[in-house]
């Protein structure tokens, strides 16, 4: 029987194991705050921010919201990142993806305080995770751990094939699982738009991460018998529902679903642990800020 990776419900205990946590560091004084910065009106970014504030609302972390017009200039962008790297009462936050054209958000992460830099996008950030000394882990590739440990897949020794190489997933993924610490020590292939022979290097893997952002590219002739499937991509398509648009992953489900042994779906997946983990590390900055040490989940 082939497992389905039940994202929402790891997230949920991931929140629960946070709150003793965020009421602890309440009581010393100051309740962690998390801010979003959005520039633009990408309605998939909308979403997701509105979903991120949601989340604070339950854990009891004061979320705050800032939004910048789409053609405003880079430096209003840069003073609310100011501002936010001088308020006390933010201990993270995030300026969301994508940012207009006329952005460099290689510049932008300059400018984050690396200390309140819940995404860890920071080149200071990047270079501690890689230096195996993380302050803060990205989002979703740790999320994805979280999953992973949560199901028992064990990555010691296990040969992982990522396929994209993001800043934001690909190579974080990357870094993490060939860590020698718990939740690494893997053998891993990171596979990109150059591969050749990509199925080659999907079918010999454990796992199989997929974060390319091309829709449905993993069916099951790709994988190996009983292969865990880690599904990141999360594409809106037009669709005649509601909504007007459904999510599709990077995973053809029903197809890699008859060969996997275990494999997470979108919606209900990655998602909500990459919101989970953007809680947890703003409680662990609130916890560095303030110098007062926290069990987290
Ligand atoms: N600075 C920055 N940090 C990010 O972490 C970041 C970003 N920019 N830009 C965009 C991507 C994407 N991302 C998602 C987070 C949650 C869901 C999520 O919760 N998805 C739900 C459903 C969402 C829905 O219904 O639309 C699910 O998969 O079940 C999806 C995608 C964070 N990102």
């Amino acid at each position: 029987m082939t497992e389905i990776i039940d994202g929402n419900a790891v997230a949920s205990e991931i929140r629960d194991g946070l709150t003793d946590a965020i009421e602890t560091l309440a009581d010393a004084g100051r309740r962690p705050g998390l801010a979003t910065v959005l520039m633009g009106d990408d309605p998939a970014s909308q979403t997701y921010v509105n979903m991120k504030q949601r989340d604070c609302e339950e854990v009891g972390i004061d979320g705050t919201h800032a939004e910048i017009d789409g053609d405003a200039p880079a430096s209003e962008l840069y003073d609310a990142i100011e501002d936010l790297n001088d308020d006390p009462s933010v201990h993270g936050y995030i300026v969301q993806e994508p940012v207009p054209d006329h952005i460099d958000y290689r510049e932008v992460l300059r400018r984050i305080d690396p200390a309140k830099d819940a995404d860890a996008f920071h080149p200071e950030n990047v270079g501690r995770l890689v230096a195996g000394q993380p302050r803060f882990k990205p989002c979703t590739p740790h999320g994805i751990q979280k999953l992973l440990e949560a199901y028992d897949v064990e990555t010691e020794g296990a040969d992982v094939t990522i396929i994209g190489r993001s800043n934001i997933v690909g190579k974080p993924m990357a870094n993490l699982l060939m860590q020698k610490a718990d939740g690494g020590n893997a053998t891993v292939t990171v596979c990109h738009s150059r591969t050749e022979d990509l199925e080659e290097k999907t079918r010999s893997a454990d796992i199989v991460i997929a974060a390319s952002g091309v829709t449905e590219l993993v069916d099951a002739s790709m994988l190996a018998e009983d292969a865990v499937v880690i599904d990141v991509g999360i594409s809106r398509v037009d669709a005649d529902n509601e909504k007007g648009y459904e999510l599709v992953g990077d995973v053809d489900f029903e197809s890699a679903k008859s060969k996997a042994g275990a494999i997470t779906p979108v919606p209900g997946g990655v998602g909500p642990m990459t919101r989970a983990m953007l809680l947890h590390n703003t409680v662990n900055a609130a916890s560095a800020q303030q110098g007062i040490d926290v069990d987290l989940p």
